[in-house]
């Protein structure tokens, strides 16, 4: 069962930072994803340009994997238009410019393999026909390890890294790719609070590698002062799409209207922590076009 709930606030989700066509790397227009026949995300009308960095938040199976997996043509596309870099989704050659951090994956213990072993998976959709990596090859995984501070454990075998420092070496792994856009599915979920503040440390250094980043969370708290944006999704539906301050505001608009319950509200606690944190809106959001 849920025990969280968002701002439910309908708004018009419209494209909230200005750009041109070209910067236009994720749109989605009334699309429906689902599973078989059935559609369990719909109506969805999005805009991703480069450079924004969006958090997709919901309550459990309200269909934000289900959005992402969309994206990715990672399930059933039921029905509107998906267009990615500017070319219908089916038409799209180099998947490799979407990279992924699946939900819930974490390396299995049984998995004999070194972090750099690993995230030089990530090149093989980069890779040539015979399958070798190339010097370049190997510097691009080196620097992938050392966005997510894990240099110094290139040569550890993964079973032995913490949950935290797992999700970073998949991270890498999907860097390594070289992605243009990163979709990543609960980075934090299952990671400690110090670990999570590492890991927005590691987002951060990608936004100044001006990354384009959707991230699916629960846990706005360590993200949020990286976010250009954030999408609502609730009961299959986007119901809310905005900049943070934007959401900030429909947030207290659900507080006047529920007293309980607030999910990625709730975890920050109070007002006077978003007074001081990214979400107050006197900060330079260096981000913002
Ligand atoms: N592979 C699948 N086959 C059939 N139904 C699925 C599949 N994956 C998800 N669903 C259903 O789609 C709905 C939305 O699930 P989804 O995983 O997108 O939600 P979510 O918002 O990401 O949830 P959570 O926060 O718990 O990860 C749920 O009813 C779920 O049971």
């Amino acid at each position: 069962m849920s025990t969280e709930t968002t701002p439910t606030t309908p708004t018009t989700p419209s494209p909230s930072t200005p750009g041109t066509a070209g910067d236009v790397v994720i749109d989605l227009h009334d699309a429906a994803f689902g599973y078989g026949e059935r559609a369990v995300l719909t109506d969805a009308t999005l805009t991703i340009r480069r450079g924004e960095i969006v958090a997709v938040v919901g309550p459990n199976g309200s269909g934000k994997s289900t959005l992402m997996k969309g994206i990715l043509g990672l399930n059933d596309h039921v029905s509107g238009t998906v267009t990615l870099f500017g070319v219908p989704s089916q038409d799209l050659r180099d998947r490799a410019r979407l990279g992924y951090v699946p939900q819930r994956h974490t390396l299995s213990t049984s998995v004999r393999a070194t972090a750099e072993e690993i995230v030089s998976t990530g090149r093989l959709p980069r890779i040539n026909w015979l399958g070798r990596l190339r010097a370049t090859d190997r510097q691009i995984v080196a620097r992938a390890l050392d966005v997510v501070g894990l240099a110094d454990r290139a040569a550890t075998e993964v079973s032995t890294l913490s949950g935290g420092q797992q999700r970073r070496v998949l991270i890498a792994r999907a860097l390594a790719g070289q992605p243009d856009v990163l979709i990543m599915d609960e980075p934090t979920a299952g990671v400690d609070a110090a670990n999570q503040h590492v890991l927005a440390d590691v987002l951060d250094r990608l936004v100044e590698r001006d990354v384009t980043m959707v991230i699916v969370t629960h846990e706005l708290g360590a993200l949020e002062r990286l976010l250009t944006r954030i999408v609502v999704v609730d009961g299959g539906r986007i119901r809310f799409d905005g900049t943070p301050a934007e959401y900030t505001a429909a947030r207290d608009d659900v507080h006047h209207d529920h007293d309980s319950h607030h999910h990625d509200i709730e975890l920050d606690g109070h007002h006077d922590g978003l007074a001081r944190g990214p979400l107050d809106t006197t900060r330079t959001d260096r981000r913002r076009p």
